[in-house]
């Protein structure tokens, strides 16, 4: 149980970390307790480390958190103030050092399955834990811990998480309490991000799954360069007995002599649609209106799955979870159960008109290669039906996307709706500007429309589907189940894309035939 540790027996052990720490105010140490640590000067109470670290960092911050009972601070700096500090020279290696220490090691009894890639994360993480929440069920076991972009779950509380891989103190503590409270398996998604900025240093995992790559990911505040993307990525091989890979990516040979170089693995299992020799290979893929039936073949069994999710990546996914699944011992009628009720929010949420006139897919889908397979599945789903897409693409990050989404969009089809999505600070009509170059290299007949109201956008999709009385797919791309949008640094509530859609498929059924009628 992590509940204090002497502030003297911490610095000796920085001490014993690296020859470079410097100590401050070394002699005021004696009999002092430290009980908790933070980074973040509002959660601090009577007995905390602070950490002192980002690039937002204030001294104000550090004074703030002595006033509030801060009994010592770790910093790459040393401040002018009364209490001990323990100078580092990097804070961001030695935040998980600290935590681990301070947690002691909590990861040696969370079997922890971790999950990277540039399209997927939260897709399979949710298939993961809800095959591993299934299993928990069926044996009366405490549920497992999640850690993902949606949610984290420790073991006692359920929160909405701000990032996808939380800062390594923050981790740490989560596992920790997952460990005080029983909880023996749990599923993380891994981002580049924080295998880049050493969150999950030190965390050993039982399992660790690479999905795919593609460029995504890249600018000035996350990754300079694919390539710094990728060997970010290729960082979870640090991880993990046991790598799970999906064959159907590009740089799979790359991907794999990675996961071959490293020492700690000591398994390598691989899932794949088109490569019958993979460990898990699936075949004989059928769908309707809400799921997908495919066969598994593993270790000479053939196994027939329903999934509840469409998409065919999503089968990629689904093999990837069962894998994880069945490396946690778990039986497969468990993993049947549970990926035929299996949601995965805002990502594949098809709702049709009774007559089937119009079919409205919503999807997350928010660079290349997540609209490629969007919309692969989205012609397989209804082959016959025009297409319509609204989407746009957030601002501040990631801008090869918008040229890139336009490209695929332009391919797919020519009826095309440029919207907001989380344009942030910057202007989103500048974002459409450069998502219409995309369009227009490829299409430049495209019929293309801008709004920046969202829920504006999509009624112009469906009113202009009505004009036609065509039997239309209307792809609603970027946000999935979002229910804010990020403007201006805010996250404002708006109408989330399943929702409104949900209220047009009401309004049409209840007039949107005389609609039809009237225009004739
Ligand atoms: C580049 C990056 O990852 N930055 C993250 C990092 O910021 P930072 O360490 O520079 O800290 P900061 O946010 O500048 O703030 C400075 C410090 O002041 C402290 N503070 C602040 C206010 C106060 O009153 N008192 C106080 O002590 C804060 O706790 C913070 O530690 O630590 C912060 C938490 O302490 C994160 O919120 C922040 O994520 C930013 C918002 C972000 O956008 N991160 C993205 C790039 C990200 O990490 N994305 C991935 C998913 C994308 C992927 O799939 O790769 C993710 O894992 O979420
Ligand atoms: N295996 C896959 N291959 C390609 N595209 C995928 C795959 N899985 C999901 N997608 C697409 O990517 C979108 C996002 O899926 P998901 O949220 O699971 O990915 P993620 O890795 O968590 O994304 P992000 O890093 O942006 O949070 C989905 O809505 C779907 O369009």
């Amino acid at each position: 149980m992590s509940d204090s540790m002497n502030l003297e027996a911490i610095i000796a052990f920085f001490k014993s970390q690296a020859d470079d720490i410097q100590i401050i105010n070394g002699e005021r140490a004696a009999g002092i307790e430290v009980g908790q640590i933070t980074f973040d000067s509002r959660e601090v109470v009577p007995g905390t480390l602070f950490v002192c670290k980002g690039l937002a960092f204030k001294e104000a911050y550090l004074v703030d958190a002595i006033e509030k009972g801060a009994v010592a601070y770790v910093s790459e700096q040393a401040f002018q103030v009364d209490v001990p500090g323990i100078v580092v020279s990097n804070i961001r290696q030695a935040m998980p050092i600290l935590a681990n220490e301070f947690y002691q090691a909590p990861w040696q009894t969370v079997s922890i399955s971790g999950i990277t890639g540039t399209k997927g994360k939260t897709t399979t993480a949710g298939f993961v834990n809800q095959i591993l929440s299934q299993d928990s069920h069926e044996k009366n076991a405490p549920q497992p811990g999640f850690i993902s972009s949606t949610f984290n779950y420790d073991g006692v509380t359920k929160e909405v998480s701000s990032l996808t891989t939380p800062e390594a103190m923050d981790l740490y503590r989560m596992l920790a309490t997952m460990r005080d409270h029983n909880v023996t398996r749990a599923t993380m998604e891994v981002s580049s991000q924080a295998l880049k900025y050493n969150r999950v240093d030190g965390v050993g995992m039982d399992i660790v799954a690479f999905l795919n790559i593609s460029p995504d990911h890249i600018s000035p505040v996350e990754h300079p360069t694919f390539e710094d993307y990728f060997h970010s990525k290729l960082r979870i091989f640090e991880h993990g007995r046991v790598a799970v890979l999906n064959e159907d990516t590009d740089h799979f040979d790359e991907i794999l002599a990675a996961a071959q170089a490293a020492t700690n693995i000591e398994k390598i299992v691989t899932v794949s649609r088109k490569n019958p020799g993979a460990d898990y290979f699936a075949n004989q893929l059928t769908f309707n209106d809400s799921q997908q039936n495919f066969i598994v073949h593993n270790a000479g069994e053939v196994i027939p799955m329903t999934l509840n999710v469409l998409g065919h990546f999503n089968v990629n996914n689904a093999l990837v979870a069962a894998a994880i699944a069945r490396e946690n011992n778990i039986a497969w009628s468990t993993i049947q159960t549970a990926l035929a009720q299996a949601t995965s929010e805002g990502r594949m949420d098809v709702y049709k008109t009774s007559d089937g006139n119009i079919t409205f897919v919503i999807d997350f889908a928010h660079n290349k290669i997540s609209f490629e397979e969007l919309f692969s599945s989205v012609k397989e789903m209804a082959p016959d039906n025009d297409i319509r897409i609204v989407f746009g693409s957030a601002g501040g990050k990631a801008e090869n996307r918008r040229p890139d989404m336009g490209h695929v969009a332009g391919l797919n089809t020519d009826e095309i709706y440029l919207t907001s999505d989380d344009p942030n600070f910057e202007d989103p009509y500048k974002i459409m500007d450069e998502i219409e170059a995309g369009i227009r290299e490829v299409n430049p007949n495209a019929n293309v429309r801008r709004q920046m109201d969202r829920t504006g956008a999509i009624y112009t999709a469906y009113q202009d589907t009505m004009a036609t009385g065509k039997a239309t797919t209307i792809i609603v791309a970027g946000k999935g189940s979002e229910a804010t949008i990020k403007i201006k640094g805010r996250n404002e509530v708006y109408v989330p894309d399943y929702e409104y859609v949900q209220q047009l498929i009401a309004f049409y059924e209840f007039t949107g035939k005389m609609d039809i009628i009237k225009k004739k």
